[in-house]
């Protein structure tokens, strides 16, 4: 524990940052990034850019990509109007305007480059070619509908976290998103209508226990009404909820 009162907060960081920082050890903090009509650069073109640059637009970010060449996938994405391309070589302070950057050219020394001015500028940066030298990197995901999971090995193995994310995939079926359509609706109504924090606890709680996933991949939509019934009393039914899974019967 350091003695923060005497210490400036620079001053503070500074000694915490001398110990850590070796490559063996790269735990992250997982959090879930807003990036909704941010400013993001992606520097590359190939393969690994078009990767992350996917990731980005569907999480709603505003893409720049700096790159001579553009690959197929993000020839595509221009030509869709989703990403904006500078036909150029990276130059220092193409990230004045970014929120977040991510380095992946096949060139080591401008990945380098662009985390240097990235640690200038504060800006979230991933580097993927020295991980190390960013401040983020980048998991494995899966997604079905709302329900995101995601998969870091710590930098380990990237090829692991993709077969863990494929093995996910075998076992979250798209009746997750349903599942959660129903969930959200219920306790949207529930914090608005309804009682106090504790109360819902227990009765979201109750309900999640119950199989749902599986009596929603069954269609047993009876079953489900009884339980909200059971649970909410009336006003909860699948006929509100799961409109859509309903009428695609
Ligand atoms: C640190 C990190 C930084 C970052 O990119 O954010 C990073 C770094 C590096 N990756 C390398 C290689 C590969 N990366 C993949 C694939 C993925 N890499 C992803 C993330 C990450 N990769 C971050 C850590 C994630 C974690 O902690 O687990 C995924 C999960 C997400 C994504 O890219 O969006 C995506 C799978 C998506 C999916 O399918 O679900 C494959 C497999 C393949 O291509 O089939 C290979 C070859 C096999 C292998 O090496 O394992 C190399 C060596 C390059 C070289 O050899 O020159 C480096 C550099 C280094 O390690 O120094
Ligand atoms: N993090 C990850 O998931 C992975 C990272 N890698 C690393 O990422 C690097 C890139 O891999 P790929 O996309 O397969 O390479 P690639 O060769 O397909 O693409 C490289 C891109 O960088 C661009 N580029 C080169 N110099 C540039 C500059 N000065 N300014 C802007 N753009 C420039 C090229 O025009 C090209 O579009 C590799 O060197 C490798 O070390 C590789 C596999 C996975």
């Amino acid at each position: 524990m350091l003695f923060a009162s005497v210490l400036r907060v620079s001053d503070a960081v500074r000694l915490i940052f001398n110990r850590r920082r070796k490559r063996g050890s790269m735990h992250h903090l997982p959090i879930n990034l807003d990036v909704r009509n941010k400013v993001v650069i992606v520097v590359g073109g190939g393969d690994v850019a078009g990767r992350k640059v996917l990731s980005l637009i569907d999480a709603g970010a505003l893409v720049t990509v700096i790159a001579p060449h553009l690959n197929d996938a993000l020839r595509q994405l221009l030509a869709a109007n989703r990403i904006i391309h500078l036909a150029r070589n990276y130059a220092d302070g193409d990230l004045a305007e970014a929120f977040l950057v991510i380095a992946a050219t096949d060139d080591n020394a401008v990945n380098r480059a662009v985390a240097k001015e990235a640690r200038m500028r504060s800006i979230l940066a991933d580097i993927a070619d020295t991980p190390e030298l960013g401040s983020f990197t980048m998991p494995a995901v899966m997604s079905r509908g709302d329900l995101v999971i995601t998969v870091s090995t710590s930098g380990k193995s990237p090829a692991l976290a993709k077969k863990i994310r494929e093995e996910l995939e075998e076992v979250f079926g798209i009746e997750y998103g349903a599942t959660l359509r129903l969930l959200g609706g219920i306790r949207e109504k529930l914090l608005t209508e309804k009682g106090n924090s504790a109360y819902n606890k227990s009765l979201l709680s109750q309900l999640v226990a119950h199989g749902l996933p599986e009596l929603i991949k069954e269609k047993r939509y009876d079953e489900i009404d009884h339980l909200l019934l059971e649970l909410f009393g009336p006003g909860f039914t699948t006929n509100d909820l799961l409109r859509e899974e309903k009428d695609h019967q």
